[in-house]
């Protein structure tokens, strides 16, 4: 086993921070010293300020969790040379995919991400690759026996020419270098011709669910089944039977059953399938998984995964190794502020000091005992341990092998134990047999084992659920980055993600494995709990931008003001948090690489989703609550060219969801503000007529309301799915309407 002890796996470096610390230290006394100002005038002017006041709060808050995540940031160095001389053998690693609609994510994207998997550099025999496939797509399927076939030339190639970007689409979209030598030039123009040739052929099969091609006897267990209703479907495409040099690892199909009248639980259902599935198969003691469209981008990541898995003196530090998530052929300056750069580098580096990055639901290596409840091996971990206080049958389910994989994973120091060759194709009954929607009655999967269930955010949970057992978890920041998947693009599909985000999010809160508990009766750590409060909260901060951003309109449409006037003193405190957040944010957008531009529209997208997404995400959960209705996991759209390059990506679009009738009330109640106020100007030239007056301080703000949902202002005049539809139009209207009818008359 290990043979030396001086090699160092990974260095943990911590980050200089001081200016950063300084400008969060500044924002939060500038915060602090306008709460003062409003509850010492508070007297003197009323319901707005008060109003103002506990909006403010909200924000200093929040502020105060962001610092407090921000304060102390780390990143880890590995070193996987060291790995190889300290190790004679190391630990087998299963490989999850998860797709779950052929329309939305295209076969070819998963084949891509499968393909940059089963090349990864690591012991072929150690390693297993499970698809699970929520839509049970026979062309989701056969695209994946191709894949498979053209992997025996992408295997090697990749091997021989040390490829260092393993999906096909993204190696073959650049040319050769001129000095190339003519072997390699060859091989190269041979392996783009078969992708090329794996590329029409899968099309060709996506295009027509009926094609000849899917009529043979491999696929029957697809003919005549309805998407959310057919028995598990286990398919074992490659075994990997000898231990060839080049070989492929296992690759295997899973679509778990589904039965209209049974709740299969969205994304978590089916990751807890694939760790049953995989555990009857392969039962490897590590696992990795990612999203259909999230690639492997470095060819050793699962190498310097496993540095951050065995560099510390206890398993107790790295519970999961988890790596950003970020994006592949992301649009120039980001303006759908959906690409997190700067959210991954300071909240992310922000809590890896702490103890430890979330779990993001793709780009992770767990430890399968972690994921079956197990906390770590040290004596005062074992009060909540639920594995060893029940009945194995009640905690795993009844399948005999799943318990006897079980038990070995939970047994110490098996991770280095070699791969025993198991003829995995005679586990296919047991695997089906797991992967049947009522496997899971009268057990503990997606409760105190597994993936969560309860919330749509069910990566935060798990995550949440394995930190509270007492296990850190690590952030893998490397370069070539670990990951890429794709962002989504356009109006519609980035408030969709963003409102599932914050449903989940605030489920995750309301729910009863909630991080107030993890801190208080769990081992959750008490700083971990700010970070996780400070996302939990998204939907909740809604309410509070809404009313913030009505504020100044109100103030117009009353001629009265909610901000010091420009000759009192006190101005200076809402003037300097303006300079200094803007100024402040800029520089974490410099810092990071980014553009002014980028720093914008993050900005302001940032406005639109917490009056869009954020809102819907809160009345979704509170509909919830109310047993009016059920969450649900709308999946992203994974084609950026769904409109044959007719719409341009950069702008923003709108479709007909009422998703976007708050933002658009909220500009037209801007508008008409600054429209009244202008007016009111022109008409008493400046001479004193009732109410004290509106100032400069409401005009900014008016204006930045404005110029933040500047795409909703252009929106109103666009065309097609550039224009905000009449529908919403007047839908915004009327609240304007009843708006002004019921406050300001
Ligand atoms: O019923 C379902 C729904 C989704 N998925 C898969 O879940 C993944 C994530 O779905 P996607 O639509 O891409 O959502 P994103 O918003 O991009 O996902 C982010 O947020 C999710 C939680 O909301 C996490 O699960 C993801 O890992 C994280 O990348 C995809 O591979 C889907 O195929 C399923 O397998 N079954
Ligand atoms: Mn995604």
């Amino acid at each position: 086993m290990a043979t030396s002890y001086s090699l160092p796996l990974q260095e943990r470096v911590p980050l200089k921070n001081t200016l950063q610390r300084t400008s969060d230290l500044l924002i939060l006394l500038l915060l602090l010293s306008l709460l003062s100002y409003r509850l010492i005038s508070l007297h003197a002017h009323g319901f707005l300020f008060l109003l103002s006041f506990l909006c403010e709060s909200w924000f200093t808050f929040i502020w105060i969790l962001i610092t407090f995540v921000k304060w102390s940031p780390v990143s880890f160095k590995t070193y996987p040379q060291n790995l190889l001389k300290k190790f004679d053998e190391l630990p087998a690693v299963d490989m999850f995919v998860t797709t779950a609609d052929p329309k939305l994510e295209p076969p070819i994207i998963t084949v891509n991400t499968v393909l940059s998997l089963l090349t990864v550099e690591y012991p072929v025999e150690k390693l297993a690759c499970y698809v699970s496939d929520d839509g049970a797509s026979p062309a989701t399927f056969y695209s994946l026996v191709q894949a498979s076939n053209f992997a025996k030339l992408w295997v090697p190639f990749c091997k021989k020419y040390d490829v260092r970007v393993r999906a096909p689409s993204v190696y073959f979209s650049t040319e050769f270098s001129p000095s190339s030598s003519p072997d390699f030039v060859k091989d190269w123009k041979h392996v783009k011709d078969e992708y090329e040739k794996l590329c029409r052929r899968i099309e060709n099969a996506c295009k027509d669910e009926h094609a000849e091609v899917l009529k043979s006897d491999e696929f029957a267990d697809f003919s005549e089944i309805e998407r959310g209703n057919h028995p598990s479907i286990v398919k074992v495409i490659w075994e990997n039977k000898n231990e060839v040099e080049d070989g492929i690892p296992h690759l295997i199909y899973v679509s778990r059953e589904k039965r209209p009248n049974h709740p299969h639980h969205f994304k978590a259902g089916a990751m807890n399938v694939l760790a049953r599935v995989s555990g009857v198969m392969t039962n490897a003691p590590f696992m990795l998984n990612v999203d259909c469209d999230m690639f492997a981008n470095n060819p050793e990541v699962v190498l310097h995964g496993m540095c951050l898995l065995f560099g510390f003196p206890h398993e107790i530090h790295s519970g999961y190794v988890q790596a950003p998530q970020q994006f592949h052929g992301g649009l120039q300056d980001d303006p759908f502020g959906n690409q997190l750069v700067v959210f991954q580098r300071k909240i992310g580096g922000g809590m890896a000091g702490l103890q430890g990055p979330l779990y993001a639901g793709t780009g992770c290596f767990h430890r399968r005992k972690a994921i079956y409840g197990s906390p770590p091996d040290l004596p005062q971990f074992h009060k909540h341990d639920v594995v060893s206080n029940k009945e194995p049958q009640l905690v795993f389910g009844d399948s005999r092998e799943l318990l006897d994989s079980a038990v070995h994973i939970m047994s110490e120091n098996i991770e280095f134990r070699s791969a025993n060759f198991i003829d995995i194709s005679r586990r296919i009954e047991a695997a089906k047999r797991v992967a049947s929607c009522t496997y899971e009655f009268n057990t503990c999967w997606g409760k105190e084992i597994g993936w969560v269930y309860g919330s749509m955010t069910e990566d935060i949970l798990t995550g949440l659920r394995i930190q509270a057992m007492g296990w850190e978890s690590k952030y893998l920041t490397l370069d070539p980055v670990a990951f890429l998947g794709n962002a989504p693009t356009g109006g519609p599909a980035s408030l969709t993600q963003h409102k599932r985000w914050a449903t989940g999010l605030l489920e995750v809160l309301l729910g009863p494995n909630n991080p107030l508990l993890a801190v208080i009766y769990k081992s959750l750590r008490f700083r971990q709990f700010l970070a996780y409060l400070m996302l939990n909260v998204w939907a909740v901060r809604s309410s509070i931008e809404l009313c913030y951003s009505v504020l100044p309109a109100y103030c117009f449409l009353k001629n009265t003001s909610f901000l010091p006037k420009v000759n009192e003193p006190a101005m200076l405190i809402p003037l300097g948090l303006f300079i200094s957040y803007n100024v402040g944010t800029l520089m974490e957008y410099w810092e990071c690489g980014l553009t002014t531009r980028a720093w914008w529209n993050n900005q302001r997208m940032q406005r639109i989703y917490a009056l869009t997404s954020w809102l819907f995400g809160l009345i979704g959960v509170v509909l919830k609550l109310m047993g009016l209705s059920e969450t649900i996991f709308e999946v992203t759209r994974k084609d950026q060219n769904s409109d044959d390059g007719k719409l341009d990506p950069r702008r923003f679009t709108f479709d007909s969801s009422p998703v976007f009738v708050p933002g658009t009330a909220v500009v037209l109640l801007n508008v008409v503000a600054l429209v009244v106020g202008l007016v009111r100007i022109m008409v008493n030239g400046g001479e004193e007529e009732e109410g004290d007056g509106t100032g400069v301080g409401e005009f900014v703000c008016s204006v930045w309301v404005v110029l933040s949902f500047w795409p909703f202002v252009k929106g109103f005049f666009g065309k097609g799915s550039y224009g905000i539809p009449w529908g919403t139009i007047f839908k915004a209207a009327a609240l304007v309407l009843l708006f002004v009818q019921m406050f300001v008359k």
